[in-house]
């Protein structure tokens, strides 16, 4: 750091005059940022205040794709404002190329920045002693907000960078961004990708790609960073399809939400599991017993019995009264329309267009028969559809063959005992009854892949649907073509797909982006899936997830060491074979970021006697102080925990500010929240906000903080079948000091703890 007391040394010297030099470069950086943007901003304004009405058609075109195309760059100028330079390479050839959030050129096209996504940016995070990708010198810039507080360098040849360069190595910029207290918020980590994450982030788009590591290895963070590098290589595409996150809850969402934005993406969608069958937002979760008979493949038969038994036998003839004189359908003509339309192999609602029709073909003939004269070609043509507006007519065949949606068939199947022990004949008592709930009760987590598969089933009745459609597209296809003439002629054929310009012009309704289309239409396809946390997946869920990416384009992220669902997989073999059989690569983060290495030979203790054979990640920083654990008198552990809460919050308040928080085993969380008042609570939106929060191993998932406060282990360890995999889980959310409070004998995994 630099010191501007009289009688520096040489060295403090020559470093503050590298500071010096480097603070002009970026603050020019940032004249050219805000020049950037104030013309951009001034440009929208003009075209604002022109209106939207009025002129050619090609001049309200071309007015709305550079009133998009201005918007989205100065929302992505706004997000990179923050660090938006914090590195520089020096090649030997003598280049010095400056690394950012984003590119930015001089007034003749010189690069002045480069995007750190961009290949020229690769060496920065590729470089490494033994291979040094042609640089001589790495240097990461410490910024805060604008300003640039401090520099560290990496010279990979001495020779060619001088002797006056050994005094600027200074701290490693890694190690000075670890040390940063919490914000309960995820930030970006561009500045320091490491190498191990800089092949994850540059992996290619197609296949997928299975990103395996022990806890606080840069997962998540990496997972995001390779969503920004992505939409940068693969613009075209993906901007047109999107790119979906999928997280394990709200809070984890929340978490992460600053993440892309930082990088100057705000067009990635992201939705926990329970948010991704549209009109339905499930957020509780469902006991480990219901869990596991929900997750498993054995419900794809139960949901297609639930349907086969609703396409009733009537079981003997059926009268309908039309007009006065009453119709039949024999038991033989219903059985017979019920094999014609099954044998289609169509979706139910879809299939049901054929049964209708040879029902009233039975009616009409049955009609006949009774006027004892042939029907004429109008009558023959007109009279199934005059049958059909009868209710009566409705409701016989309704009554055999209804038309279903999949809330009301999932929540009839559960909630129905009738049709429940129907369609479960393949279950065990247990199973069945472990399935059955209220009729009214809210939709959980685990019911959203059964609403998913129960869709794919059912289809919808889309004929008049599709008729529509085959008018829009073509009328599309027209709109698309001269979308794109006008891009030709206005030069922004490279920067805006003419689909989105086609869409802005027809739909005067507000622009919606990808993202927001796509979390609307449950077959909407995307271009590129993130699944994060995804050891926790079910069967089921995978079903669900895997109907959004007919490409099989993703990124799986996770760690089969950590999974809490009993539901979950014990291996990503176990996950992927069904639908990419020798088709997914899996590469492996080994170095962990987040917790001390004194908590992490804690850890590795749980992790050998739950997942033997797997190894721990290697921490890459200690604390000096070991975890501790605290004996609560029986009885007393909510006055234990109160009482090491209230250390821990002097502590950090002593450390200048962080996050505390409390995680319990599921039994504790009653009397812990009446005892920690002020603590807020897992799925509470202020959670991520408040400086304690009491949570379970759950809502643990995926999330961090300085201090840890561990109430009950013995509890947690036994609440599930994966009770080990849970403690490993909670013991890893800390990048500080952890405290375990216990009642009665410390667990024998825990025996490492300092007492
Ligand atoms: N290259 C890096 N530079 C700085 N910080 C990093 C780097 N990589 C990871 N981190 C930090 O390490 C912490 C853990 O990262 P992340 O949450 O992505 O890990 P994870 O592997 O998903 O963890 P878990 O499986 O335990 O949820 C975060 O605070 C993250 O910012």
């Amino acid at each position: 750091m630099v010191n501007r007391q009289h009688g520096a040394s040489p060295a403090e010297a020559l470093q503050a005059a590298a500071l010096r030099a480097e603070r002009a470069y970026v603050a020019a950086l940032y004249a050219r940022l805000d020049a950037d943007r104030a013309r951009a901003e001034d440009t929208l304004r003009r075209l604002e205040s022109r209106g939207s009405a009025g002129g050619t058609r090609q001049a309200r075109t071309e007015r709305d794709i550079s009133a998009a195309e201005l918007a989205r760059t100065i929302a992505r100028l706004n997000g990179v404002d923050s660090g938006l330079c914090f590195g520089r390479v020096d090649t030997e050839d003598g280049t010095t190329l400056y690394i950012g959030r984003a590119g930015l050129r001089d007034a003749t096209y010189q690069p002045l920045l480069v995007d750190w996504r961009a290949p020229a940016a690769h060496p920065f995070y590729a470089a490494s002693p033994g291979d040094p990708h042609a640089l001589v010198r790495r240097r990461h810039l410490h910024t805060r907000g604008r300003e640039i507080t401090g520099l560290d360098d990496e010279v990979f040849d001495l020779d060619l960078i001088g002797e006056d360069a050994r005094a600027l190595v200074g701290e490693a910029a890694l190690l000075a961004s670890l040390r940063r207290g919490r914000t309960g918020r995820m930030s970006d980590v561009v500045a320091t990708i490491q190498a191990e994450q800089d092949r994850v982030i540059r992996s290619g788009l197609p296949g997928i790609l299975v990103v395996q590591g022990g806890p606080g290895t840069g997962k998540t963070v990496a997972s995001l960073h390779r969503a920004a590098y992505l939409l940068y290589a693969h613009r075209k595409t993906l901007e047109r399809r999107g790119v979906l996150v999928i997280g394990p809850n709200d809070t984890f969402l929340r978490y992460i939400g600053q993440v892309l934005p930082s990088l100057g993406e705000t067009e990635v969608a992201t939705t926990a599991l329970g948010g991704l069958f549209p009109g339905v937002h499930a957020t509780e979760a469902d006991s480990a017993e219901t869990a596991v008979v929900k997750g498993s493949p054995r419900m794809v038969e139960v949901i297609e019995a639930a349907v086969r038994n609703l396409q009733r036998d009537p079981g003997g003839d059926v009268r309908v009264p039309v007009e006065g004189v009453e119709l039949r359908l024999t038991r033989g003509q219903c059985l017979r329309a019920r094999d014609r339309a099954r044998a289609l192999g169509m979706p139910h609602n879809m299939a049901r267009n054929r049964f209708v029709t040879d029902l009233l073909d039975a009616l009409v003939r049955d009609q006949a028969a009774r006027l004892e004269r042939p029907l004429d070609d109008e009558e023959l043509r007109h009279g199934p559809a005059e049958l059909w507006r009868q209710p009566s007519v409705r409701a016989a065949i309704d009554a055999l063959w209804p038309e279903l949606a999949p809330t009301g068939l999932i929540r009839e199947l559960l909630g129905d005992a009738d049709q429940l022990r129907a369609a479960t004949t393949g279950l065990t008592e247990a199973e069945r009854a472990t399935l059955f709930r209220p009729l009214d009760a809210p939709w959980t987590v685990e019911d959203v892949p059964l609403l998913d598969e129960a869709a794919e089933l059912l289809g919808a009745d889309d004929s008049a649907e599709r008729a529509r459609a085959r008018t829009a597209e073509a009328r599309r296809a027209d709109e698309e073509e001269y979308a794109l003439g006008v891009l030709r002629i206005t030069g922004l054929e490279d920067q805006l797909d003419p689909a989105v310009l086609a869409a802005f012009h027809r739909d005067p309704a507000p622009y919606r982006t990808t993202a927001e289309r796509a979390q609307a239409d449950r077959s909407w396809a995307y271009g590129h899936v993130i699944v994060d946390e995804a050891q926790e997946l079910s069967p089921m869920a995978w079903r669900m997830v895997m109907r959004r990416i007919p490409s099989r384009s993703m990124t799986v992220v996770g760690d089969v060491a950590q999974t809490g669902s009993a539901a979950g997989a014990r291996s990503w073999g176990e996950m992927l074979d069904p639908y990419a059989k020798g088709r997914w690569r899996q590469v492996e983060l080994t170095v962990n970021y987040r917790t001390p290495s004194e908590v992490m030979a804690v850890a590795a203790d749980i992790l050998a006697a739950v997942a033997p054979g797997q190894r721990a990640p290697e921490s890459v920083r200690g604390e000096g102080t070991g975890p501790r654990a605290v004996a609560a008198p029986d009885g007393a552990l909510a006055a234990a925990v109160a009482d090491a809460v209230a250390a821990e919050l002097a502590a950090l308040e002593a450390d200048g500010g962080g996050r505390l928080a409390v995680i319990a085993a599921d039994r504790r969380l009653p009397s812990l929240t009446a005892a920690l008042p002020r603590a807020a609570t897992g799925t509470h939106r202020a959670a991520l906000d408040s400086d304690v929060v009491l949570l379970t191993t759950r809502q643990a998932k995926g999330l961090e903080f300085d201090r840890v406060v561990l109430a009950d282990p013995a509890g947690i360890l036994a609440q599930s079948p994966k009770g080990g995999h849970d403690l490993y889980v909670a013991v890893t959310r800390v990048t500080r000091q952890l405290t375990v409070v216990h009642e009665g004998e410390l667990p024998e995994v825990l025996s490492g703890l300092v007492r």
